[in-house]
């Protein structure tokens, strides 16, 4: 049986694409040097891939930030902002995925937004009315080349026409139908080029199949493919989805003239009926997604060769396939060299799961498989129960009453209540959290965990950090303080360490975007809090200012959507479990005097089912009250603050306002405030503070910019409800630009206060 990989991760082993990347935005390198270290990184890539015997190996998959944005300037979406800086073609590229300002002009990045149901971020392609869609670029055709001049055929892997025009912002006023003649033009294009290229297959990826599908969209789907599919002469297509199932369009899939179609058998539920009840056709190949691309857990062997059987079994040309990109794992468990075997023998990472393709594969051909090594070693992971329940925790749950769930006095009297105690001026302002990530605060980090400086040492140079980050947010005038999150390596992995019941890595690093990677912690057991864990730094920092310091935790949500979850218990469960942790947290900073608790959910829509139909009953019904259950408790006076970012909240505000803080900041700068209008439709009553600017980008936003997004934003919110404050934490800025930004964004709400003075 043959093997396929969707996509492999591209940020390198030990992250070298990342800092070949920085080094350049630095200017220390010149693009050749980035150009090569990239060529370098791709081979590496494919020989792994080569080497463990796959045979449906992707490319063009590598990028330097983004593969839709890859395919966006393949075909020309091209914003006339980025042409018009007239920089090289990369540099308009990174113009594009990280804004500009400099010497050519003053732009921002484009919209990032997350991809589907994960914590990689994708950038938004903005098509304007004069944009000229057509392919214009040579990087697919590159890569295979390449690939090929290394001795390796590989199946060349681009965004889907139908997922491109979803996935699209129409800026004036023109609409998808408007480009989709051009589209499909663009990709009968791709297609006859890849049949000049001998190419033998193209994966087109439609992950957009997945959601709940219109007739509309159907007929979209139909009319793209009926144009395009003609084109492809030589080359065989193999129409790739993945994060759920195409329920609402497998027929026609299998009616179209398609080579392959690559479906998900992990989360997609209905797949496995979907075949039963339609069939899938004898002269196609079925890629079955059938090794989780997502989770860093052992496949289950026997589970799976069951799989594969039913499928052979109809007659079924099967190919073994992971179920989505490799992008969302680490690479290999080969660099742990501190978690025993005990835990590593349950991981595979991306290098391990292409060992567990070869291995099923294998067996999948083999009728005495059972009496092999490998069969034997991975059937016996799954007999024995793992070491990872707590009686303790158990019962603490089950002790958890619907009272638990419910804050009192209700928001409306709470808010007049902190009106009083806080004496905030109007429109405060206030900062999402971390402050710059500086050299030094990593070296103090690494420095400490390799034991080169003692616990006291490491102590004393973050509180100087946050002694200096207090003075500074004094100087400039900010309102509600924090302390900068300098102990934290990452708003999830520094939970996981704390927490009881998690494990975590050394260097299984996940690309979350750009050259920003995560390491997110590995829930291994039941939760529970060991110790307080972020009580004494805001303690300390309370002490030194009298301005309102706000304690700064992460959500229950947020820390399971950004850890590899358990699958042997319900992520309701997990979540719940952690909810009380946090809970045992938030009580402890409030009885230590801190009277504003932010507990982020930044990842709170992350595992919304990307089906409407599930989304109360298979989520919002828990992820809610388990916020809730965390501050509960809490005083009427005590103002709990949450955060988001990144991610559509329009569809779900009424859960939102239903968590139920006192106040929450949200991202919103680089997706043009469309949510504003959203708040007060919904007549959305939590405090908000939409971001009035975008930090993911060093450019710093005039006090004139920032003054106008203020005045768009009273447009919709009630002046008594409104923040001011950046759309997400200043982890990854530097000290200039976050100083000069935040200066402005301070100045900007004077000016809004006089302007709006009651
Ligand atoms: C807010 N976001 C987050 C998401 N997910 C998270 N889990 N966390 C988030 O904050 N998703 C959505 C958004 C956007 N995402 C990100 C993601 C990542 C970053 C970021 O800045 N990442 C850093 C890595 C951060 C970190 O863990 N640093 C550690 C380790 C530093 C390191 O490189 N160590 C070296 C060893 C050094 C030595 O020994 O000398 C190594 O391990 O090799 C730390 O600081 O201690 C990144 O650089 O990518 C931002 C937003
Ligand atoms: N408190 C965190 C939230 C990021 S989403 C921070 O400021 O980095
Ligand atoms: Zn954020």
């Amino acid at each position: 049986m043959k093997t396929s990989v969707i996509g492999f991760p591209r940020v390198g082993t030990l992250r070298e694409l990342k800092f070949a990347s920085e080094k350049y935005f630095r200017k220390e390198t010149g693009a050749e040097e980035l150009l090569k270290e990239a060529r370098r990184l791709r081979k590496t890539h494919w020989t792994v891939q080569k080497e463990a015997g796959i045979d449906y190996i992707p490319c063009n998959g590598f990028s330097f930030y983004d593969t839709v944005l890859d395919t966006a300037v393949l075909l020309g979406i091209v914003p006339k902002r980025y042409q018009e800086l007239n920089l090289s073609a990369l540099d308009t590229y990174f113009a594009m995925a990280r804004g500009y300002q400099g010497e050519s002009g003053d732009v921002k990045a484009l919209a990032m937004k997350k991809w589907f149901n994960t914590n990689y971020h994708y950038i938004v392609p903005e098509a304007e009315d004069d944009t000229k869609i057509a392919l214009v670029g040579e990087k697919l055709w590159e890569e295979y080349e390449e690939a090929k001049a290394l001795g390796i055929e590989t199946k060349p892997v681009l965004t889907g026409p139908y997922t491109l025009l979803k996935l699209c912002r129409y800026t004036g006023s023109k609409t998808a139908d408007d480009f989709t003649d051009a589209v499909i033009a663009a990709y009968q294009q791709v297609l006859e080029k890849c049949a000049a290229h001998r190419i033998m297959w193209l994966q087109l990826d439609e992950p957009a199949l997945v959601r709940d599908l219109s007739k509309e969209d159907i007929a979209l789907f139909h009319k793209i493919y009926e144009n395009v599919l003609p084109c492809k002469k030589t080359v065989r297509i193999l129409l790739q989805t993945y994060f759920g199932d195409v329920r609402d369009i497998y027929k026609d899939l299998t009616e179209l003239p398609f080579d392959g179609i690559g479906l998900d058998f992990i989360e997609g539920k209905e797949t496995v009926h979907l075949i039963e009840k339609y069939g899938f056709p004898k002269d196609k190949l079925l890629f079955a997604g059938l090794v989780n691309g997502k989770n860093i857990w052992r496949n289950h062997y026997d589970r799976t060769l069951n799989q594969l059987q039913q499928l052979t079994g109809k007659g079924i040309q099967t190919v073994l396939s992971t179920s989505c990109s490799l992008l969302h794992v680490p690479y290999t468990v080969k660099h742990e060299t501190k978690l025993s075997e005990k835990y590593l023998d349950y991981f595979a990472f991306a290098e391990e799961k292409l060992s567990e393709l070869r291995e099923l594969s294998g067996f999948a051909e083999n009728p005495s498989y059972t009496q092999e090594s490998a069969y034997k070693k991975n059937s016996a992971l799954f007999v024995a129960d793992r070491d990872c329940k707590n009686a303790a925790v158990k019962k603490r749950l089950s002790e958890v009453t619907e009272k638990d769930y419910v804050r009192l006095p209700k928001r409306s009297e709470r808010q007049q209540l902190q009106k009083e105690t806080f004496h905030l001026p109007q429109f405060p302002t206030t900062t999402i959290g971390s402050f710059p990530q500086t050299k030094d605060v990593k070296q103090n980090r690494a420095a400490f965990r390799k034991g080169e400086i003692t616990e006291q040492e490491y102590t004393a140079f973050n509180k100087k950090k946050i002694a200096e980050c207090i003075k500074k947010q004094e100087e400039i005038g900010l309102d509600v303080l924090v302390h900068g999150e300098y102990e934290r390596n990452d708003m999830v992995e520094y939970f996981g360490e704390a927490l009881g019941g998690f494990l975590f890595t050394e260097k299984a690093w996940v690309q979350s975007y750009g050259t920003r990677c995560v390491k997110p912690p590995v829930i291994w057991g039941d939760v529970y809090r060991e110790k307080p864990m972020t009580v004494a730094w805001s303690v300390y920092a309370q002490s030194l200012t009298d301005k309102v310091m706000k304690g700064m935790l992460t959500g229950p949500v947020t820390i399971l959507n950004w850890s590899f979850p358990r699958e042997d218990i319900s992520i309701k469960e997990s979540i719940s479990q952690i909810a009380l942790a946090i809970r045992d947290e938030v009580l402890d900073l409030e009885a230590n005097g801190i009277r504003m608790i932010q507990i982020d959910e930044a990842a709170l829509r992350e595992k919304l089912p990307l089906r409407r139909s599930d989304w109360d009953t298979e989520y919002l019904d828990f992820a809610i009250p388990a916020f809730r259950l965390t501050h509960s408790g809490v005083r009427p006076e005590t103002q709990i603050h949450t955060h988001m970012c990144y991610s559509e909240f329009t569809d779900i505000i009424p859960a939102i306002d239903a968590m139920d803080a006192d106040v929450i900041t949200f991202e919103a700068s680089r997706s043009d405030l469309q949510i504003l209008s959203a708040l007060r439709e919904n007549h959305f009553e939590t405090e908000v503070g939409p971001g009035v600017y975008d930090i993911h980008s060093p450019r710093v936003p005039s006090v004139e910019e920032i003054v106008q997004v203020l005045e768009k934003m009273l447009t919709q919110i009630e002046p008594d409800k409104l923040w001011v404050n950046p759309d997400c934490g200043l982890k990854t800025r530097g000290i200039p630009e976050t100083e000069a930004s935040l200066i402005n964004m301070v100045q900007a709400a004077k000016q809004i206060r006089v302007a709006h003075s009651k």
